[in-house]
């Protein structure tokens, strides 16, 4: 399993998919550093008129709705609709889920869409399932990620899809195959826009990569290992976030072999 998420890091180098990304604008920038620096490459846009042409050329899609707005709703049912009607992925972030009924509301229309692949922190999972054990607080996650087993296996049996909750253990989980992951560092959860970028990462494989449980581990592994890594020669977050995107970039499969932990649960 180790060697195949290797080859699966090598070959989005290769392939370098086109990834959408309807996303928020805190993280904009930190977001199409993380694809370029994995390998593959970034665009941004909402703008209405060109959601459905955008679709064509992309080969996956990410819709975040951490700072959405009612013409950026629109934007995202635009494109999720025309991913759908091209047979390309599309990954949601629920971003802040639970924090207030409008974003309850757009995700419940979202949900209706069929996004291919989820990918949240505990809270948000649980927010999206309606399984709320604590109030949410915000974008931050007040939960541990086996917290949310339940919820996710919810979303995966109503709408067909592949889940990752992230956290100290990225879970990844559909109706076949359930794999946790245990690397990264507790500084990430202090940066900003690291979520986000886990899921541009998982767009990117899912573009590459037809079974999506493989696809979210090899993202969710890459960023993961990265993290743990660089976190070694970082003082705090700052550098932290300078140091991903370096190991991102020029991570070698002997430091990735003999650091990942990975456990497989099914499947
Ligand atoms: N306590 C932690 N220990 C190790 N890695 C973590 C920890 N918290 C978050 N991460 C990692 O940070 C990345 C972003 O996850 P997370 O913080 O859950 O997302 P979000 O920013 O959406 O809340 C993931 O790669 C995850 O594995
Ligand atoms: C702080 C904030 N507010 C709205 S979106 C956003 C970024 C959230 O990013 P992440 O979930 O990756 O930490
Ligand atoms: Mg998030």
């Amino acid at each position: 399993m180790k060697d195949l998420l290797w080859k699966n890091i090598a070959h989005l180098k290769r392939q370098s998919p086109l990834v959408h990304n309807i996303t928020n604008y805190v993280v904009m920038n930190n977001t199409a550093n993380a694809l370029l620096a994995a390998g593959a490459s970034p665009i941004m846009a909402h703008a209405h008129a060109e959601m459905e042409d955008m679709m064509k050329i992309c080969q996956a899609l990410v819709v975040n709705i951490g700072t959405l707005d009612e013409y950026w709703v629109t934007s995202m049912k635009k494109a999720a609709t025309q991913a759908n009607q091209l047979q390309k992925p599309w990954v949601l972030d629920p971003v802040g889920a639970g924090a207030t009924p409008y974003r309850n509301e757009t995700l419940a229309d979202l949900l209706k869409l069929r996004p291919t692949i989820i990918r949240g922190n505990a809270s948000e999972i649980m927010a999206l399932a309606n399984h709320n054990t604590t109030p949410t607080k915000g974008v931050d996650s007040s939960a541990e990620s086996n917290e949310a087993v339940a919820a996710a296996k919810f979303l995966v049996d109503n709408y067909q899809t592949t889940v990752c909750i992230s956290g100290e253990t990225d879970i990844i989980l559909n109706q076949e195959k359930e794999i946790h992951l245990s690397n990264g560092n507790a500084l990430m959860a202090k940066i900003t826009g690291m979520g986000c970028s886990a899921t541009a990462l998982v767009a990117a494989f899912a573009a590459i990569i037809s079974d999506k449980v493989e696809a979210v581990s090899s993202a969710m592994a890459l960023l993961g290992v990265a993290g743990e890594l660089a976190a070694r020669e970082s003082k705090g977050p700052g550098s932290l976030q300078l140091n991903i995107l370096d190991k991102l970039h020029n991570i070698t499969k002997a430091e990735f072999i003999a650091t990942l932990k990975i456990e497989i649960k099914r499947g």
